[in-house]
């Protein structure tokens, strides 16, 4: 790669992406001097989950809401910044918070995608938009939902602009699609699921969707009214040397099985990784890690492309740890299957069938047909989700942001596909108001630092954390492996040993990934702060538990000998509020049931927020049914992300889900209080 060894010009560094820096003035024998060289606040207090690009000494960088700015890498003043005006009532269609992971950057254009699905070039010079399209086509076989968010950040492949978007959790039909960089024009469009009756599209998956796709779907089953899902929400890959983009393909929709297609086919590319040509789009290979999928097992995680020698042979390799707990190699030039290897605890397959690697499904992990709860192991949030891996050349580990997350899958008794709200097919229910639960299922959860060695497909060390959900990982030629934890640590590891070698205090949740970069002979570690993603918004007093970190989003830039503090943050925007107007108990019942469809998604399971947004038991609108009605009902706060429920919620409905709001306002609080985090924040 030509890659300047002082860069971190595209979202993995190189092609590959890697997530290696080649620079070493930072090492395992001076990272102690490291600190804080500047930093900046950002304006949410939203996740931050942007990779930042570093070139000639220029920095861009993506923010919640899609926000873009240019900063001097060196010293952090403000070049431009562009704000693509996300209208707030486009929260309500993602899943998993208003994050952006990130821009792409050539020829002196920044691309980013917007979470209302529009993708845009900046001149990187000034900031001033170039061109904007909407990616959503309005015309096409979309299927009835249309919650398309993009969150993903674009990959540019021979001059064409390549992204994606999310929606599964909703019931949207993935694709995506490649526009010219220069102009804007729309290339091509690859669906990744067919359209119901196999109707053709006039793109360029119309062929291989025909041929390999439709017939492993029910002609009939949920999918052709929700779309199917298959939507490429993150890792997207193009490798120069093979000449093909990969696209990691997402989870059905609806998640049940039996309801998405009468239990039946495989559902491609549900679960799979598909190989394109950049220019045209056309299909090249696929290779399915999840058939039958029901737990929302993605192929979306972060790839990286590795020359390792397998069994005394050479070769060149696509490499992922999916959210379904195997680490997969596969041959890049063919899709070829090479392993599939556990790289955590994993319950729903006994293995894979060596030559094919189609997972061994253990029949109680398939939930949807047995009409039983199905414990899985790893749960919806994966073995891994997003937060990107790193690899070292020098020590030849990947280096994985793990997790064990186990998770109740169980039918929903009678799915109705809702214009709002997720639609999953799974029975809702969440954590009981118990305590003791709450504390044996949080301390059930785990998250790790892993080293896998990806030849011999054995974990070299590990590093347990206090709690899942941890950032991304960067690795160094300076033998370093930097992470950002969920509890507000930043953290540097020996590449060789994991021993830990630097700690610095940030004050708030971290789960985005590093970058490293040089400018003027001094070498820089850069990292966006701010907890978020989809565990903190759904995972309630879970996303609490051993957890109470204040959320402030921010950049930090650490260079050896930085000196500048972080201030320490004190405040808690939240209110120690408890309602105290009495409630209506079966009110309650039925607001719950509501709640966990409706507004679980953002405000957390039961109630309970996971620190990024409101928690509603403190909700002064409690008190008063016609302010909260304004509010659910008729979208007072719709700039800030809280949109009117009108269209699929009664007005008695929203009542009720004020009573039972109420009630969990009164208690019992399993987690500890929110004004917790103010106590560790100043410790
Ligand atoms: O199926 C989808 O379309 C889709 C989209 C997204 C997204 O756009 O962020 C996530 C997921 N799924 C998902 O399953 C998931 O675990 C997840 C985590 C996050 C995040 O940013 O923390 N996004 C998403
Ligand atoms: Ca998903």
């Amino acid at each position: 790669d030509s890659v300047p060894d002082s860069d971190w010009p595209q979202h993995g560094r190189t092609a590959a992406e890697l997530r290696y820096s080649p620079l070493t003035q930072i090492n395992t024998s001076n990272v102690k001097r490291l600190g804080l060289a500047w930093y900046q606040d950002f304006d949410t207090f939203r996740g931050q989950e942007g990779t930042p690009l570093v070139i000639d000494g220029v920095m861009y960088l993506t923010t919640n809401w899609s926000k873009v700015e240019a900063v001097r890498a060196a010293t952090g003043e403000v070049l431009w910044r562009y704000d693509p005006r996300v209208p707030g009532d486009v929260a309500v269609r993602g899943c998993c918070d208003t994050v952006n992971r990130g821009a792409a950057y050539w020829k002196g254009k920044v691309f980013v995608g917007t979470f209302d699905g529009r993708l845009i070039a900046l001149d990187a010079k000034t900031g001033k938009l170039a061109w904007s399209v909407n990616t959503i086509p309005q015309d096409a076989n979309l299927g009835n939902i249309r919650s398309y968010t993009i969150d993903g950040a674009p990959r540019i492949a021979k001059g064409t602009v390549i992204i994606g978007n999310g929606g599964a959790e909703f019931g949207v039909r993935g694709f995506v699609s490649g526009f010219d960089a220069e102009t804007g024009s729309l290339k091509w469009r690859f669906y990744t699921v067919p359209a119901p009756g196999n109707r053709p599209d006039g793109a360029v998956s119309d062929e291989p969707l025909s041929k390999l796709a439709y017939h492993t779907w029910s002609p009939t089953g949920a999918w052709t009214h929700s779309g199917g899902g298959g939507t490429v929400w993150d890792s997207i890959v193009y490798d120069p040397e093979t000449d093909l983009v990969f696209l990691g393909v997402g989870n059905g929709s609806p998640w049940n099985y039996q309801v998405r297609s009468n239990g039946v086919g495989n559902n491609l590319f549900l679960g799979s990784i598909v190989a394109i040509r950049p220019e045209t789009g056309e299909y090249v290979w696929h290779f399915q890690e999840t058939p039958n999928d029901q737990w929302d097992f993605t192929a979306s995680q972060p790839m990286m492309l590795l020359d390792l020698v397998i069994n005394g042979k050479k070769r060149h390799l696509l490499a992922q740890a999916p959210k379904n707990g195997f680490f997969y190699l596969l041959d890049a030039r063919t899709g070829e299957f090479v392993s599939a290897i556990p790289y955590t605890n994993l319950n729903w397959a006994s293995g894979v069938d060596p030559k094919t690697g189609r997972p061994k499904i253990v029949p109680e992990a398939m939930w949807s047909l047995t009409g039983q709860t199905w414990m899985g192991i790893p749960g919806s949030l994966g073995g891994h989700n997003w937060a990107p891996m790193a690899y070292s050349p020098k020590t030849g580990y990947v280096y994985i942001p793990a997790q064990e997350l186990p998770e109740p899958f169980k039918a929903e008794k009678n799915f109705k596909l809702r214009s709002m709200g997720v639609n999953l097919g799974i029975d809702m229910a969440g954590l009981p108001d118990d305590p003791h639960v709450v504390e044996a299922v949080g301390s059930s959860l785990k998250g790790w630092l892993e080293a896998w060695d990806p030849a011999t497909g054995k974990v070299a060390f590990t590093v347990p954390h206090e709690t899942p959900w941890n950032g991304g990982v960067l690795a160094t030629a300076g033998d370093l492996v930097f992470q950002g934890l969920a509890t507000g640590a930043f953290e540097a590891y020996d590449a060789r040993t994991g021993s830990k070698l630097y700690h610095f205090d940030a004050h708030s949740g971290i789960v985005a990934p590093p970058v490293s970069y040089e400018v003027n002979g001094h070498q820089y570690v850069a990292v966006e702060v701010g907890w978020g993603g989809a565990f903190p918004l759904m995972g309630g007093a879970l996303a609490r538990h051993r957890n109470t970190t204040i959320n402030h989003s921010r950049l930090l830039v650490f260079a050896l000998d930085g000196h500048v503090d972080l201030p320490v943050e004190t405040h808690n925007t939240q209110m120690p509020f408890r309602a105290t107007q009495p409630f209506d108990a079966e009110r309650a019942t039925k607001g719950y049931d509501l709640y966990q469809h409706y507004c679980l998604a953002c405000h957390g399971d039961n109630a309970v927020a996971g620190g990024v947004l409101p928690d509603l038991r403190y909700s002064g609108a409690l008190e008063d049914p016609t302010g909260f009605y304004n509010i659910v009902g008729r979208g007072a706060l719709s700039n800030y992300g809280m949109v009117s429920f009108s269209s699929s919620l009664k007005e008695t409905e929203i009542e009720d889900i004020r009573n039972f709001l109420i009630k969990r306002s009164q208690g019992p609080h399993a987690e500890s209080a929110p004004d917790a985090g103010q106590k560790k924040a100043s410790q």
